[in-house]
């Protein structure tokens, strides 16, 4: 998967900007990046800010590793590299959200830390939100939503995050929610006040 097809490509600016959508939709547009375990809360926690956000007249799309592994992401598997080429695709999916005018919730484990901050680079600053949804491994193994540690552990499921697959925690995310002690209330009130403070809504 080699970067051939930049060749003889143009770039062409468009006659409606970004700031002229932030402007017609009354706020700001950003990705809120959601990483952690699998059933550490990503996906619970951005649908809920999401509604909230809905609620306050936000447009926001919620961008969800199951979902988008169906569809635009079914050629890819769980090896480093399909991983870091999953979280490349996503990472240009949500800047041309962000570009759109909306606020983007993404919900992958993005376990490598380089391929998070791929991401942040191809945004501008203030536009990468980081929230790592922390959660003991025990804690995901008990609720395990989807049964798949079980799978893991049994052997059925190769290079499972947290079992046989690393995950590298965030070094200085711009938010931690913790989820096995933190109601999903206080979650979302501290991802909403985050995005207040940072002038986006
Ligand atoms: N081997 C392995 N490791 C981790 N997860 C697995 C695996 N196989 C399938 N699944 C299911 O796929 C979801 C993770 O996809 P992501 O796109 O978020 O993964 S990654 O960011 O590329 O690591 C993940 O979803 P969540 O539980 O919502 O995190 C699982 O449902
Ligand atoms: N405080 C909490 N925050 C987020 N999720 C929680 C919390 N307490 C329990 N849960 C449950 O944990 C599970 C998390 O699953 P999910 O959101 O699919 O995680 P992920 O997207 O990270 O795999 C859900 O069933 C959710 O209801």
């Amino acid at each position: 998967m080699s970067g051939v097809g930049a060749k003889n490509i143009f770039w062409h600016d468009t006659a409606v900007t970004k700031a002229d959508r932030q402007q017609l939709n009354n706020h700001k547009s950003c990705t809120v990046w959601f990483t952690g375990l699998s059933g550490s809360g990503k996906s619970t926690l951005a649908n809920a800010v999401a509604k909230r956000l809905h609620e306050l007249e936000v447009r926001t799309y919620v961008l969800d590793g199951d979902n988008i592994r169906h569809g635009l992401n079914k050629d890819l598997g769980f090896s480093p590299e399909a991983r870091t080429e999953n979280i490349r695709r996503i990472g240009e999916v949500a800047k041309l959200f962000v570009d759109s005018g909306v606020i983007v919730l993404t919900a992958f484990i993005s376990p490598y830390r380089e391929d998070r901050q791929l991401v942040r680079n191809l945004l501008e600053e203030q536009e990468f939100i980081e929230v790592y949804t922390k959660c003991t491994l025990d804690e995901c193994e008990k609720r395990d939503p989807k049964g798949l540690y079980k799978k893991a552990r049994s052997g059925v499921i190769k290079e499972f995050t947290g079992i046989s697959a690393p995950y590298e925690e965030p070094d200085h995310p711009e938010i931690i929610v913790q989820t096995d002690t933190q109601t999903i209330e206080q979650s979302v009130e501290k991802i909403i006040q985050q995005l207040k403070e940072q002038g986006i809504i």
